[in-house]
């Protein structure tokens, strides 16, 4: 039973001179629950319109999305982390949870762990601007959490980090998702942060988007850091490298 169906989706964007782009062609995904995907493709080749129209936040132009989860929660991490300025890290936190009216003691608690759990326990009075980008970033994600959600879009959510935060973060998302079985839909321009993290890496075409192919990665889980350093893994990097097509 899949959690998520997208069928014969297309995406036509027309600007106000009449202007069209054709961004998605015929798309077609079944995505279990708990499931690790990770969609990858050149620039400009429609994931994140994909991951918006999954979100409700764009419309299809025509094809099938259909949701199979009682009550749809998602969440959703941008490529920034998008805090409000203004309020600090536990108010930017709980904001999602005071929003749907469900910031219980209990939720609240909950919150809290995750806060700490993301190593942001002494920082939950600091505001934005005193954190780093992998401080930000982990709140946004602590931020996407907080109302437990069925699946997790995440449209290149450490793209802007180094490489050593990057590890870090991919080893800490890859906890919370084992701890709380969470399905994710996670976009990346990085062929070995999509192999690390995925249990299926779809390959986009370029414009309009098409999948080319979607690729099985069986390596082992719990993932250490040093599985990127074993022949499996980087035969999995070089065949996923071998099917991506650059404009
Ligand atoms: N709101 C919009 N109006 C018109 N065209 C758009 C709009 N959003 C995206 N596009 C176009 O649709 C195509 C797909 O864009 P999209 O942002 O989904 O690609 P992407 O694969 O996420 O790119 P990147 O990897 O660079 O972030 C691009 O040609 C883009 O210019």
């Amino acid at each position: 039973m899949s959690i998520i169906e997208v069928k014969r989706l297309n995406k036509i964007y027309k600007n106000n001179k009449g202007k069209e782009t054709h961004a998605l062609s015929n798309i077609n995904i079944s995505i279990k629950p708990s499931e690790f995907i990770s969609i990858i493709g050149p620039s400009g080749c429609g994931k994140s319109t994909l991951l918006q129209i999954v979100a409700g936040l764009e419309e299809k132009t025509s094809g099938e999305l259909n949701w199979n989860s009682e009550e749809g929660e998602i969440g959703y991490v941008f490529q920034d982390a998008t805090l409000l300025p203004w309020k600090n890290v536990w108010d930017n936190a709980k904001f999602p949870l005071e929003m749907r009216k469900k910031d219980t003691i209990e939720n609240l608690e909950k919150l809290e762990r995750l806060l700490d759990f993301s190593g942001l326990a002494d920082f939950k009075h600091a505001f934005p601007k005193e954190l780093s980008g992998g401080m930000k970033q982990r709140v946004s994600i602590v931020r996407a959490l907080s109302y437990d959600p069925d699946i997790l879009l995440m449209d290149e959510p450490f793209g802007a980090l180094d490489a050593m935060t990057r590890d870090k973060m991919n080893l800490e998302l890859l906890r919370v998702w084992q701890e709380t079985n969470k399905t994710v839909l996670f976009i990346t321009h990085s062929i070995s942060e999509a192999v690390f993290l995925s249990d299926r890496v779809i390959i986009m075409s370029p414009r309009p988007g098409r999948i080319q192919k979607v690729l099985d990665i069986n390596l082992p889980r719990p993932r250490h850091i040093e599985l990127k350093d074993t022949s499996l893994f980087i035969e999995y990097v070089k065949e996923l490298r071998g099917l991506l097509q650059y404009e």
